[in-house]
């Protein structure tokens, strides 16, 4: 069970950050997400699991603007944000790693997460002399490996650490933007053991202490059920379940629809 859920489960009378209803992308005859309508609360974290052609990845293009849905409306921080192209929603703060590893292999681990606060800084520190600019990008960067205990790694070059620690960099990156929203998408993908439990210790750290609300997509149950405040069942593109792990493992319609028989799958 996850203890930091009663913590953290939305409250009422809270705002939601993400609002998303009647949401829909056809391809063709096949509805790939199909009405999905959902709340996702302030510094909550959200799993979404579904078996293979569910509609996850393009549920997550529709969010980050990659595709434009065709019909709903997604309501980020009270804005509408429905069909607006990616780079304005990453401004707006939502932020979105790639399973496929997407960091600069000749740069060193600090440039890679400098290039991302620099470029999301923009010219709003033009004021201040290259030098000044450079050591506060410099400081940022820093803080952000720190948080991620990637500190050791700064000098290395990217393309020479182990992919575990390549993921943990992609999130420094996606930090470095300064999200409010980040949407994770298989974020232990390929790990060892070792790494996925650094990986679900950084994510319940900074869910837990930041200012962060997550999107988790994840193929590994233990890392769902270990992370997840709630848990959204996709099936055929649709909204099968909404609840809480507890709720979702005891769902009759999840164990049918997505986990078969195999009963073993659902317990952590
Ligand atoms: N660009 C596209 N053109 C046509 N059909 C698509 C396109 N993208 C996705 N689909 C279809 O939409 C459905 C949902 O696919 P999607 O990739 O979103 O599922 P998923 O849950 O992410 O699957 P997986 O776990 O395998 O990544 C599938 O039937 C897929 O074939």
């Amino acid at each position: 069970m996850n203890t930091a859920s009663a913590v953290r489960a939305p409250r009422g009378g809270q705002s939601p950050i993400l609002s998303i209803k009647g949401l829909s992308k056809r391809f063709g005859g096949v509805a790939a997400v199909d009405d999905v309508s959902l709340d996702v609360f302030p510094r909550e974290t959200l799993a979404i699991i579904g078996p293979n052609g569910a509609g996850k990845t393009t549920f997550y293009n529709l969010l980050s603007g990659r595709m434009k849905p065709t019909s709903g409306t997604i309501m980020f921080d009270e804005r509408d944000i429905t069909g607006m192209p990616a780079h304005r929603i990453s401004r707006l703060g939502v932020s979105r790693s790639f399973q496929i590893n997407n960091i600069f292999n000749e740069m060193t681990v600090l440039e890679n997460v400098e290039v991302a606060v620099t470029a999301y800084r923009g010219d709003s520190r033009r004021w201040l002399n290259l030098a000044s600019r450079n050591r506060r990008v410099r400081d940022e960067a820093f803080e952000l490996l720190a948080r991620l205990s990637l500190s050791g790694l700064a000098d290395r070059r990217a393309g020479v650490i182990s992919y575990g620690d390549k993921r943990l960099v992609e999130i420094a990156v996606v930090l470095a933007t300064r999200p409010h929203l980040v949407l994770l998408d298989e974020p232990t993908a390929g790990m060892t053991p070792d790494e996925t439990q650094r990986v679900m210790a950084l994510v319940r750290s900074l869910a837990a202490d930041g200012d962060y609300t997550f999107l988790v997509t994840e193929h590994d149950m233990q890392v769902v059920f270990g992370l997840a405040d709630r848990i959204l069942v996709m099936h055929r593109g649709r909204r099968l379940v909404l609840g809480s792990p507890q709720e979702v493992r005891a769902h009759p319609d999840v164990r049918k629809a997505y986990l078969g028989d195999e009963d073993e799958e659902i317990a952590p």
